[in-house]
């Protein structure tokens, strides 16, 4: 299907939207009005520049406020409408968006708007232009895409269709089957923009937090499904008005675009995800030194060495963690491995979702393992078990740590939705749930992933909204089969290595829970879920910038002790305090 996306989606000038746009491979685009008048070139010039580069202008939007209104202003309308008509003939756009009135002076009649919709068509027709009518969910009288369908099939010209737009129907809560009732002659355009879940004015919702299909909560599938049923052979086309869009990369944003497009489309064909990962297969941490004692400490044991490269491998259980001397960086998460069913089926899945794969250095004995950028630089290399004879033949230590539970990552505030749809489409893991965490300085939004509800690959992306200065803090979660005895060794042997956890802290915790008097002298955090799931947690100080936590799930606990949360922000903030008093 042809690939478009409304010019407010991305940052930037219109030449430089329009040049991002088909980098990104897309088709064509819907100008907004408001990037052209602010652009010092001319019409002509953006249909030529347009033209060069591949796009075609399949929309230019919006007129507003056009349609029942009394004689006079009607007018006014139809003169306004002239002067649009003329600059598309200059821009080489021949659909235009209507959107439904939302002025005070709207008179409620669908006869009235009818026939003044037909004048608009019957003026435009004269241009060579077709209008193409759109509910606003807040419009003053009409706001819903039926309705607006109702009135355009009254109008009955044949230049005169219907505007769907996904956040329009979905915010509202319609039912887009009756979409299949319109004649796909009839609908002219469909737009498509996904949002989180908010209760909110509706307005504000849609031109603060819109988002590309697959950030939000929207099922766009089912809608695009009704909508291609129904007959519509146009194209599919972003319209997404969004803060964090406003000032991001414009390339990064138009390629994120397209992405969510192909996984969209992917999503039609039925097709799914050919190797979602099954577990971790090692966190690879980049700077050395400290990092040894630390995972010494832990109960880890050096298992292997890379046979050409300074990397180390060290093991407890089932989980490995990779020591990177390359470098001389400050000790950071810098790749994961994933255990995939089916690497290469993973690797070409992701190439198509814009992912690259990342040139590595490889000898010729090593074995093959290709990675991918995550949106915040993170490796994330697609592993069968070859990779493991890299390091030699050492076997895994035992100890309590049994695997890695989740890898928590920080993302930059303007692509946590990038990196949320990263994780969905190309690595084939679900959203589960979404949380905002006070810390001292800010609040932290917070969205755990997984390969399945309660699956082994578990992430949570984090952003922090702190101020300036704050250290993008990573964490690798161990798993152990016996938390209590690996805090009262960690708290006799390593004492400094644990983060305190304040009296006030377990006053309040053994107020609500009947809890072991022994989580508090060992400074180990508590959580239950409503099944009666427990969850003890404890964490290290923070190196560079990671730390560990070592977590114990049982009776099926599923979350990440989100309620602890604050406290360790609040811990790890006074041993690193970012504001000079
Ligand atoms: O927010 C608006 O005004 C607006 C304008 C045009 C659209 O197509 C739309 O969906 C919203
Ligand atoms: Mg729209």
């Amino acid at each position: 299907m042809r690939k478009s996306i409304a010019t407010v989606s991305v940052s930037g000038t219109l030449t430089e939207k329009l040049a991002a746009i088909a980098a990104a491979g897309f088709d064509g685009v819907e100008i907004f009005e408001n990037d052209l008048l602010v652009s010092p070139h001319p019409p002509e010039e953006i249909r030529a520049r347009a033209a060069d580069l591949g796009l075609t202008i399949d929309l230019y939007q919006p007129f507003r406020d056009f349609e029942c209104v009394p004689g006079p202003l009607l007018a006014a309308n139809l003169e306004r409408a002239e002067h649009k008509f003329r600059v598309m003939e200059r821009l080489g756009a021949d659909l235009l968006l209507v959107c439904s009135n939302v002025s005070p002076a709207t008179i409620r009649d669908d006869d009235l708007a009818a026939e003044h919709l037909r004048l608009l068509a019957e003026r435009a027709a004269e241009h060579g232009v077709r209008v193409a009518y759109e509910a606003l969910a807040w419009g003053r009288h009409v706001n819903e895409y039926l309705h607006a369908w109702r009135v355009v099939n009254m109008a009955d010209h044949p230049a005169l269709g219907t505007c769907l737009d996904s956040f329009h129907i979905l915010s509202r809560g319609s039912d887009p089957i009756g979409i299949e009732a319109i004649p796909g002659e009839k609908i002219f355009f469909l737009q498509l923009a996904d949002a989180p879940l908010l209760a909110m004015d509706v307005l504000q919702w849609s031109r603060h937090h819109r988002c590309f299909p697959g950030q939000g909560t929207f099922d766009l599938a089912r809608l695009v499904r009704h909508t291609l049923n129904a007959g519509y052979a146009g194209p599919l086309s972003l319209e997404v008005f969004n803060d964090h869009f406003r000032q991001a990369g414009t390339g990064r944003t138009a390629r994120d675009g397209m992405r969510s497009l192909i996984a969209l489309e992917g999503e039609l064909e039925g097709a799914s995800h050919p190797s979602v990962p099954t577990g971790f297969a090692f966190a690879e941490l980049g700077g050395t030194g400290e990092l040894g004692e630390v995972l010494g400490a832990l109960g880890f044991a050096r298992t292997g060495a890379h046979a050409t490269k300074p990397v180390e491998l060290w093991s407890q259980g089932e989980a490995r963690l990779l020591l990177n001397a390359t470098g001389t960086q400050a000790p950071a998460l810098v790749a994961i491995g994933l255990d995939s069913p089916h690497p290469t089926g993973a690797v070409k899945h992701a190439e198509s979702l814009l992912s690259p794969v990342l040139p590595r250095e490889r000898a010729p004995e090593d074995a093959p393992l290709d990675a991918v950028a995550a949106p915040d630089g993170t490796e994330i290399f697609f592993c069968d078990t070859a990779w493991l004879t890299d390091f030699g033949p050492g076997a895994a230590a035992p100890g309590e740590i049994t695997h890695i539970d989740h890898v928590a990552l920080t993302q930059p505030l303007h692509y946590f939705d990038e990196a949320a749809l990263f994780y969905r489409s190309v690595l084939g893991l679900q959203p589960q749930e979404s949380l905002e965490l006070p810390d001292p300085y800010g609040l932290l939004r917070s969205k755990a992933m997984s390969s399945a509800p309660g699956g082994d690959v578990r992430m949570v992306l984090n952003i922090a909204q702190v101020g300036a200065g704050h250290t993008p803090w990573q964490h690798v979660a161990l798993a152990t089969g016996d938390l209590l005895a690996t805090a009262r060794r960690l708290r006799a042997d390593h004492p400094d290595l644990l983060l305190p956890i304040p009296a006030n802290y377990y006053d309040d915790l053994e107020a609500r829970h009947d809890v072991d008097p022994e989580l508090r002298e060992l400074g180990v955090l508590y959580d239950r879920d409503e099944h009666g799931g427990e969850f003890l947690h404890l964490y290290t100080i923070t190196i560079g910038r990671v730390f560990f936590e070592i977590v114990q799930r049982t009776g099926g606990y599923q979350g990440y002790g989100a309620l602890n949360a604050p406290i360790r922000l609040a811990v790890q903030h006074a041993g690193q305090p970012m504001m000079s008093q």
